[in-house]
């Protein structure tokens, strides 16, 4: 049976990159969909705005919308500090079960939680099931459509904190106006956009940071 694109990337990771290595598997998923076969990664130029997010919070505990490969878990996942754990929502299980074995083997699966289904079930289970009290980060990358109303869903089940930081992928392309309107006219969110490119192409993107203020 042919294999997918996201079964190629994976493989191409686990035949050159370094075994526990975190850096590595997300440079060699880079090299590879920049190179051979473009897939939406958050991708390295839009990565260095989530590395220094990441850096400047220094979360405890944050939430990803939207696994996909594990590109951005391990990105992620390789700059917390000890202790600290990233849950990350996906609800393809087949991009769950690649990114599972993405993040085994850049060697950060202790920190790393995936958790498969749609994010509005998921969301609501975060604090009894998975004993989360607060976010300190959340970053949105799943279906643009659902950034505004997960977003809304996240306050709704006290899951945002004063200072908690929503990091927004793809504000311009393919978009998610409603979300931008909602956080940017909501005097309960301080918003910055940034200004990048969508991963591995020239076309223009940006990502939307939202601090809530409580
Ligand atoms: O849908 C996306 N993510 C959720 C998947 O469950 C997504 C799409 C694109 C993209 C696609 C097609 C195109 F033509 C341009 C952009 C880019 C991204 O970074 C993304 O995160
Ligand atoms: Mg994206």
């Amino acid at each position: 049976m042919n294999q997918s694109k996201e079964e190629r990337i994976l493989n191409f990771v686990l035949q050159h990159a370094v075994r526990g290595d975190p850096q590595s598997v997300v440079d060699h998923i880079d090299k590879y969909c920049s190179q051979k076969e473009w897939a939406m990664n958050v991708g390295a130029e839009k990565g260095l705005i989530l590395d220094k997010t990441v850096e400047e919070v220094k979360p405890s505990i944050s939430l990803e919308l939207g696994t996909y490969c594990g590109y951005s878990a391990v990105r992620i996942a390789r700059l917390l500090k000890p202790n600290a754990h990233l849950i990350t929502i996906e609800f393809n299980p087949t991009y769950a079960a690649i990114a599972k074995q993405m993040i085994e083997f850049a060697g950060v699966q202790d920190k790393v939680k995936i958790l498969e289904g749609p994010a509005e079930e998921i969301i609501p289970q975060l604090k009894k099931k998975h004993e989360v009290e607060t976010l300190d980060f959340v970053f949105l990358d799943h279906w643009k459509e659902r950034y505004k109303p997960d977003t809304v869903l996240l306050e709704e089940c006290g899951l945002l904190r004063r200072g908690t930081v929503l990091l927004a992928d793809n504000i311009i392309c393919p978009g998610a106006p409603d979300f931008l309107s909602y956080v940017r006219n909501n005097n309960r969110f301080e918003c910055t956009n940034y200004l990048s490119h969508l991963e591995y192409l020239k076309v223009e993107d940006a990502m939307e940071k939202a601090v809530f203020l409580g």
